[in-house]
C-alpha cells in the first residue's frame, strides 16, 4: 500500500523529459527484427511492457542488446525469426501480444503466447478473426490467452477493420508483409499511425489514402536498421499535463513530447476546457515532438463523443479527473473500448472516483461528470484494480485533496511508467 501525496502547499514546478513512448519502443523493436542491420534505439522506454517485446524477440532468435534506455536490434531480416523452444510470455501487454500475432502469422514455425491474468482476460479474436481471412490459423483459448499461432503462407486481403485499434490495424499491417500482393485495410476511424510512419522510415512501402482511412502494404519488403530516438510518451506527459492543469499556481514543462497527431486528443481537449497550454514544435524528420508548458486553470466542461475517442484512448482517466474539476457536466461516450483494457477502466473509474466523492454516473460507453459537486472522501483507500493508468490517475487525484490517501497496487505503474511517482515528486 503506497501513501499518495496530498494537496502540495505550492503548485507543480519544473521541467521534466517524460520516458519514450510506449508505442513507438515496441514497434522500434520489432521493426528493427524483421530489418537487416543494426536498429538502434535511444529513449527506449524500460518499462515492464515494452521488456515484453524485447524478450519475446530475443526468444525468437534476434540479438538484442540494452544498455540503460539504448537499445541495439541486430536485425535477422523478414525471414529470419526462430521458433522459440517455450511459449512467449506477453506479461500485461496488449500491444506485444496484437502486434506479434500478426507477425507470427506468416513465419514458417508454430508459437504459444501467454500472459498474466489481466491479458489473459483480454479479447483477441479481434486480431485472430481478421488474420484468419489473410490465412492464418491462429487458435485462441475461447478468444483469449493462451493463442497458438501456426505459421502459414499469407495472402492479400482487402479489409475493412471492424474495430478502430491501432493494434488490430498493426497486426494486419505486419502479416501483409508477408503476404503475395498489396493488402488494402480499411480503418473505421483513423488510429495511431506509428507502424505506418516506422515502417516508412525502415524502408517500406506503405501508403495512407487522402480519406485517412485507407491504407495499401507493398509485401515482401527489405528493410534496413535505422537508428532513431524515441519521442516522450503524450500518454505519461498527459499526467502531468493535467496534474498542472488542476494543482492551484502550477507552471511546468514536459520536453521532447510526441506530438503526433494521432495522440494529442488530451491536448486539444485540454485547450477546449480553457486549459493554459503553450506547445512550441521542434524542427523534426521523424515524428512530430515538442516542449509543452503548462499553467493551471479554470476549466469548463466538455462532451467527447466516438470520433475523438482513438487520440485520446489512454488518457480518457485523465479526461475524467479534469471533467472532475470543471465547472459543470461533462460527457464522455463512444468509449466502451475502455471496458477491454488491462482492466474495464469504466467500472473502475467510477468506483475509484465515487470513493472520492465525485459526482459521476456510469454509462455503457463512458460516463457523465457534474465537476460543481465539491469532493468529499468517502473511502480513503483506492485500488489500482492491476491497471497502471488508474493508479496513475489515482496518484494525481491525490493531489487534490487534503487529507492522506493510500493506494493498492501501486506498483501497477511498471507497466508503462516505473518512475512516474519520483518524476511527479520532482515536480512538487
Ligand atoms: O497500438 C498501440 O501501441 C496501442 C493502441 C491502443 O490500443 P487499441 O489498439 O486496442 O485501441 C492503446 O490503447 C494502447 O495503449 C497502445
Ligand atoms: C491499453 C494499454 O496498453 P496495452 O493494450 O498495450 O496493454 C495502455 O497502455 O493503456
Amino acid at each position: 500500500m503506497k501513501t499518495l501525496k496530498s494537496r502540495p502547499k505550492q503548485g507543480l514546478h519544473g521541467e521534466l523529459t517524460v520516458p519514450g513512448d510506449k508505442s513507438i519502443s515496441h514497434r522500434g523493436i520489432m521493426l528493427g527484427a524483421i530489418s537487416e542491420g543494426t536498429t538502434t534505439l535511444t529513449h527506449f522506454l524500460t518499462s515492464a511492457d515494452c521488456l515484453s517485446t524485447l524478450a519475446a524477440f530475443q526468444q525468437l532468435g534476434v540479438p538484442i542488446q540494452r544498455e540503460g534506455t539504448t537499445v541495439t536490434v541486430h536485425g535477422v531480416g523478414l525471414h529470419g525469426l526462430k521458433a522459440s523452444t517455450a511459449k512467449l510470455d506477453m506479461g500485461n501487454s496488449g500491444t506485444t501480444t496484437r502486434l506479434i500475432m500478426g507477425l507470427l502469422a506468416g513465419q514458417p514455425f508454430n508459437t504459444t503466447l501467454v500472459g498474466d491474468a489481466s491479458l489473459s482476460k483480454r479479447p483477441m479474436k479481434r486480431v485472430s478473426e481478421p488474420l484468419a481471412t489473410m490465412g492464418a490459423d491462429i487458435t485462441t483459448t475461447a478468444g483469449h490467452l493462451p493463442v497458438t499461432v501456426k505459421g502459414q503462407k499469407l495472402h492479400a486481403v482487402n479489409y475493412q477493420l471492424k474495430v478502430a485499434s491501432a493494434q488490430v490495424k498493426s497486426a494486419m499491417i505486419l502479416a501483409a508483409l508477408q503476404a503475395d500482393e498489396p493488402t488494402t485495410l480499411v480503418e473505421k476511424l483513423p488510429t495511431r499511425d506509428h507502424t505506418e510512419r516506422m515502417l516508412t522510415a525502415f524502408g517500406g512501402e506503405i501508403s495512407t489514402a487522402a480519406d485517412g482511412l485507407t491504407i495499401t502494404i507493398q509485401p515482401q519488403p527489405h528493410l534496413k536498421g535505422q537508428t532513431m530516438t524515441v519521442p516522450g510518451d503524450m500518454s505519461s506527459a498527459a499526467f502531468f499535463m493535467t496534474a498542472a492543469s488542476l494543482v492551484a499556481d502550477s507552471n511546468i514543462t514536459l520536453k521532447d513530447v510526441g506530438l503526433n497527431k494521432t495522440r494529442t486528443g488530451l491536448l486539444e481537449i485540454l485547450k477546449a476546457m480553457g486549459g493554459d497550454i503553450t506547445v512550441v514544435a521542434e524542427p523534426t524528420t521523424g515524428e512530430p515532438i515538442g516542449d509543452l508548458t503548462i499553467k493551471s486553470a479554470d476549466l469548463q466542461p466538455i462532451n467527447i463523443g466516438k470520433a475523438q475517442i482513438p487520440a485520446v484512448i489512454d488518457e480518457l482517466p485523465l479526461v475524467a479527473l479534469l471533467a472532475a474539476k470543471a465547472n459543470g457536466i461533462s460527457r464522455i461516450m463512444g468509449a466502451e473500448e475502455l471496458r477491454v483494457k488491462e482492466t474495464d477502466r469504466i467500472s473502475a473509474i467510477v468506483t475509484e472516483f465515487k470513493k472520492l466523492g465525485i459526482a459521476i454516473e456510469e454509462l455503457p460507453d463512458g460516463f457523465v461528470i457534474d465537476g460543481r459537486q465539491p469532493w468529499h472522501v468517502v473511502d480513503p483507500v483506492l485500488d489500482a484494480h492491476d491497471d497502471h493508468r488508474i493508479g496513475m490517475v489515482l496518484g494525481i487525484a491525490a493531489l487534490l485533496i487534503d487529507q492522506p490517501l493510500q493506494l493498492k497496487g501501486a506498483d501497477s505503474v511498471r507497466i508503462s511508467y516505473p518512475e512516474f511517482f519520483d518524476d511527479l515528486d520532482k515536480l512538487l
